[in-house]
This record gives structure tokens, C-alpha cells and sequence, in this order.
């Protein structure tokens, strides 16, 4: 591989253990880091706003909470792990007053720094620990002894030893225990919204809803139509998860196999390539963070319209009905902290 990897033996749990650790937001990422940073044996403070509705969750865990700004201004090291549309104002108001010559700041995601929309001063250092994984796995992997493989990564090293504090933090959530890849900001931010908006999130949404469509209008049963093109997908991922598309094509019929490799590249084919150029051009451009904080700052009127929109879709109707006869996948959207 030609990336570098830290694995526990790289990383020194003493240097943040030596350190106080503010961690902004208790959401999904946010209570992961904070938990298991403080199982680490880390001074960890939680920063959330007077009347969050995160504040009863962390103080439950034990966890002391006080205002962004508080936390700012007692840590050595600020996580910054609040919606990335909320990260520039919590900067603003009560971060950037309390930075200082050897404090540093830390993100789970890029977004911010890659995009100019936070600029910290050049004497403190700026460094992410982002875990590929939702919090939630972050943290039973760590409560297992095991931990997500995160990327590691220094936009600013003024103390010139950036990296071993950050994968010092990464330890402290599981995450030498699997291995730390270095990178940077930059390409992490832009693989990271690239993934989620062509592939994961964005792609395998329509991808669904696209051959659920296809199917119920040609007069299939809407129940038959989702397993065949949601609830297997689970099955075919989780293959692909295992041992890659070759464990997954391995593992499923000659018929569906003959018709994978016959048919696939028909459905994404080249102008589906082009799109996808576009659209990592547009995240590479900076278009597509102007455009999110634009719909942010006016009240995300597309969002919600699109929100509801996917909400409403048969799919979900269909979906909710199918998952109440199958007591194993009908669970609620987020486990709780
Ligand atoms: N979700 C994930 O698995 C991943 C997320 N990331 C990154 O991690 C970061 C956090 O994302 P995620 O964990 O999903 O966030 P969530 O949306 O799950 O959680 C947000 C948290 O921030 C709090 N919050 C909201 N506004 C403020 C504010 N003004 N000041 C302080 N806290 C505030 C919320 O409190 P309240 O309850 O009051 O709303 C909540 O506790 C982002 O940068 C994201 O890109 C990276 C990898 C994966
Ligand atoms: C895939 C979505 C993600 O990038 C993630 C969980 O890694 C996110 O921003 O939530
Ligand atoms: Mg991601
Ligand atoms: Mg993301």
C-alpha cells in the first residue's frame, strides 16, 4: 500500500492523556470520541449549547457538559465534532477567542478547513481523526476492544508535533487498533463528499427507488419489488463487505452472475462516468460547499422540500409495512449513546 499506516505501537496515548480534551457536539461522532476518549483515561469536557438536547444524554454518561465557549477555553485540544453547516458560527462565537499559542484543533471531517470557512490562526495546530464508520460502530467496536480504521491528517503542525497528537487522540478512540491512514484534508473532504454523494448516499438511494419504480410501474407487487431492491442489497453488500465484489459474485448463482456482468455497466455506464466526473468536479471547484451553505444559511428550503419528497416516496410505505413482519431489522433509526 502506499499510504501510510499508524497502528498502536505508533502512537502515544501520554500525549493526549497529558491533555484536555473539549469535545463540541454529543451526536453521533461526538459521544463516540468523548466515551471512549475518556475510558482512555483523557480529561475529556463536553461543550454543547444552554438547552441542547444533547446535554441530558452526555451528563447520563457521566460526562461533565458546559458551554461551547467553557469547553474552548479550558482544553488543550477543541474536537470539532457539531454538523459541519454549524461549525463555522460555534468557530466564530466560541472557539476562535480561545485560541492560543500551543492549543489545538481537531475535526472529524474536513469540510470546514478544505472549504476557507473556518481559518484558525497560525499558531495553533489544526489536525482531524476522522473514523470511516458511523459513531455508533465507533463506539462498540471500542467497547469491544477493537476499533474503526480512521483517516489521520495535519492541516498545520505549529507545534511540530501535530500527527503524534493526533494519532495519540486516534488511539484513544480504537483507532491505531485497526490503523490510522494519513492523509489530508483535502483529500479526505473531497473523497469523503464524492462517496457519500455518487455512491453511498446519493447513488444507492436512486439506484433503490429507481428499480422499485421500474418494477411497481410494470405491475409487480410494491412487496415483491422491495426485497428484490432494497432488503437484498444488505445481503449483497454485506458479501462485498466480506470479501469484495469477487466474494459477492463468488457467492450468488451463474444466472445472476452472468447477468451482473452482462448488464451492470449498461445501467452505469458511460454517462453515468461523466456524471459522476462532474460532480466530483463540482466538490473539487468548491460549487457544491457554496451551493450546501447557501441552502443552509436560507433555511434549507431544497433540503426539506427533497426530504419530504423521499419520505413520501411508496418505497418507505411499503418498506415500513415489510419490516414489521421481520422482528430482526425493525429497530430504530439511531441506537442511543
Ligand atoms: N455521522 C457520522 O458517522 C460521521 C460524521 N463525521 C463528521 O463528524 C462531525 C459530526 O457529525 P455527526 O456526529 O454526524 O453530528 P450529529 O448531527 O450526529 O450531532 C451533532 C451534535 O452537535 C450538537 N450541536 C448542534 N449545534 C451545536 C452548536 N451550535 N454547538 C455545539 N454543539 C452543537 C448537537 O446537539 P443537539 O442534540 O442539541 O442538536 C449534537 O449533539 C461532522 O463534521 C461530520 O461530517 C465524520 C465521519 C462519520
Ligand atoms: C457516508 C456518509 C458519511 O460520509 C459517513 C457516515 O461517513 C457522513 O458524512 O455521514
Ligand atoms: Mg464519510
Ligand atoms: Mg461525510
Amino acid at each position: 500500500m502506499s499510504v501510510e499506516v499508524y497502528y498502536d505501537d505508533d502512537a502515544d496515548l501520554g500525549l493526549i492523556q497529558a491533555k484536555k480534551v473539549a469535545v463540541i457536539g454529543y451526536g453521533s461522532q461526538g459521544h463516540a470520541h468523548a466515551l471512549s476518549l475518556r475510558d482512555s483515561g483523557v480529561d475529556v469536557v463536553i461543550g454543547l449549547p444552554e438547552g441542547s438536547k444533547s446535554r441530558p444524554k452526555a451528563e447520563e454518561q457521566g460526562l461533565r457538559v458546559v458551554t461551547p465557549a467553557q469547553a474552548a477555553a479550558e482544553a488543550d485540544v477543541i474536537m470539532v465534532l457539531a454538523p459541519d453547516t454549524a461549525q463555522r458560527g460555534i468557530y466564530a462565537e466560541s472557539i476562535a477567542p480561545h485560541l492560543a499559542p500551543g492549543k489545538a484543533i481537531f475535526f472529524g471531517h474536513g469540510f470546514n478547513i478544505r472549504y476557507g470557512l473556518i481559518k484558525p490562526p497560525a499558531e495553533v495546530d489544526v489536525a482531524m481523526v476522522a473514523p470511516k464508520g458511523p459513531g455508533h460502530l465507533v463506539r462498540r467496536q471500542y467497547s469491544d476492544g477493537k476499533g474503526v480504521p480512521c483517516l489521520v491528517a495535519v492541516e498545520q503542525d505549529a507545534s511540530g508535533n501535530a500527527l503524534a497528537l493526533a494519532l495519540a487522540y486516534a488511539k484513544g478512540i480504537g483507532g491505531t487498533r485497526a490503523g490510522a491512514i494519513k492523509t489530508t484534508f483535502t483529500e479526505e473532504t473531497e473523497t469523503d463528499l464524492f462517496g457519500e454523494q455518487a455512491v453511498l448516499c446519493g447513488g444507492a438511494s436512486a439506484l433503490v427507488q429507481t428499480g422499485f419504480e421500474v418494477l411497481t410501474e410494470a405491475g409487480y407487487a410494491p412487496e415483491v419489488a422491495y426485497f428484490e431492491c432494497l432488503h437484498e442489497l444488505k445481503l449483497i453488500v454485506d458479501l462485498m463487505y466480506e470479501g469484495g465484489i469477487a466474494k459477492m459474485r463468488y457467492s450468488i448463482s451463474d444466472t445472476a452472475e452472468y447477468g451482473d456482468l452482462s448488464r451492470g455497466s449498461r445501467i452505469i455506464d458511460s454517462r453515468v462516468k461523466d456524471e459522476m466526473r462532474k460532480i466530483l468536479g463540482e466538490i473539487q471547484s468548491g460549487e457544491f460547499a457554496r451551493e450546501w451553505v447557501a441552502e443552509d444559511e436560507a433555511g434549507r428550503p431544497n433540503f426539506t422540500k427533497w426530504q419530504a419528497e423521499g419520505a413520501a416516496h411508496p418505497i418507505e410505505e411499503t418498506g415500513r409495512k415489510l419490516r414489521g413482519m421481520m422482528s430482526w431489522v425493525d429497530r430504530p433509526i439511531t441506537e442511543t449513546a
